[in-house]
């Protein structure tokens, strides 16, 4: 579904992405691992077309996306959450989710009832600000505003940072759901390893801008924990 091949990112005179290879199939649910600084978000920046590629292709589904412009992901059915939320505080959950419609193929004008059945608190708080919720209830918000698109793939950079533990076992049962019943393929950056356990079903552990194994997550064993990410 989505190809990545031999990617290469600079910051300025900085290369971050080296050669970068990186595979997800259709249906999975692949966590992108690894320490602080090894690329992560970049990563995840780079194919939404938020940065530059200096050379390499993004394939998805057949069609090359480097060529495309950002703008392009969410109509082609790639829904993403990034770091920090980024949600907006001073419109309503209503409006906020319904930001996304647009960039739906149908052009319907409905927020999908799957989100609030997914996430119960976005309709309970649908007229109170973005800026009111707490933190967990905002990362929500920003995973239902991705999910509005009706997206092929759902890309999530750290939902769980700073969010307390009984929401992320909440956005980790709603996580299992899309994947698991609604079929969408996931991609998400995880640091924690108990979470990343019960919710991937693939990892791909980064070090220094490189993607250095790739497998099952039953297979993800003590020997690459230790090398690649243990502090
Ligand atoms: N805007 C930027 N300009 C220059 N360098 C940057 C920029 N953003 C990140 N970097 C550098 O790129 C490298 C990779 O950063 P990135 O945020 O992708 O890593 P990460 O694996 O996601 O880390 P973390 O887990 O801390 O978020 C780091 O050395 C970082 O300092």
């Amino acid at each position: 579904m989505i190809h990545l091949n031999d990617l290469n990112q600079h910051y300025g005179g900085t290369q971050i992405l080296w050669d970068l290879n990186l595979d997800i199939d259709a249906g999975s649910c692949t966590c992108i691992m690894g320490r602080n600084g090894v690329g992560k978000t970049t990563l995840l920046k780079t194919l939404m077309g938020l940065l530059p590629i200096s050379s390499g292709e993004i394939q998805f589904n057949g069609e090359a996306l480097h060529k495309r412009t950002a703008e392009y992901r969410a109509p082609a059915g790639i829904g993403y959450v990034p770091q920090g939320r980024d949600i907006f505080p001073l419109l309503t959950v209503e409006e906020n989710l319904k930001l996304g419609l647009p960039a739906r193929g149908d052009k319907s004008k409905k927020i999908p009832e799957r989100i609030f059945e997914l996430f119960p608190v976005l309709a309970d708080m649908l007229h109170r600000r973005g800026g009111d919720l707490s933190g967990g209830q905002q990362q929500q918000l920003a995973i239902g505003r991705a999910l509005v698109i009706n997206p092929k793939v759902l890309i999530l950079d750290e939902p769980n940072e700073g969010i307390q533990p009984n929401i992320v076992r909440q956005i980790g049962d709603v996580i299992l759901k899309l994947n698991e019943e609604d079929g969408l393929t996931v991609i998400l950056i995880e640091q924690k390893l108990g979470f990343a356990r019960r919710v991937g079903k693939e990892f791909r552990l980064m070090e220094k801008g490189r993607i250095v194994a790739a497998d099952k997550m039953d297979n993800l064993n003590d020997e690459l924990i230790r090398q690649y990410l243990a502090v």
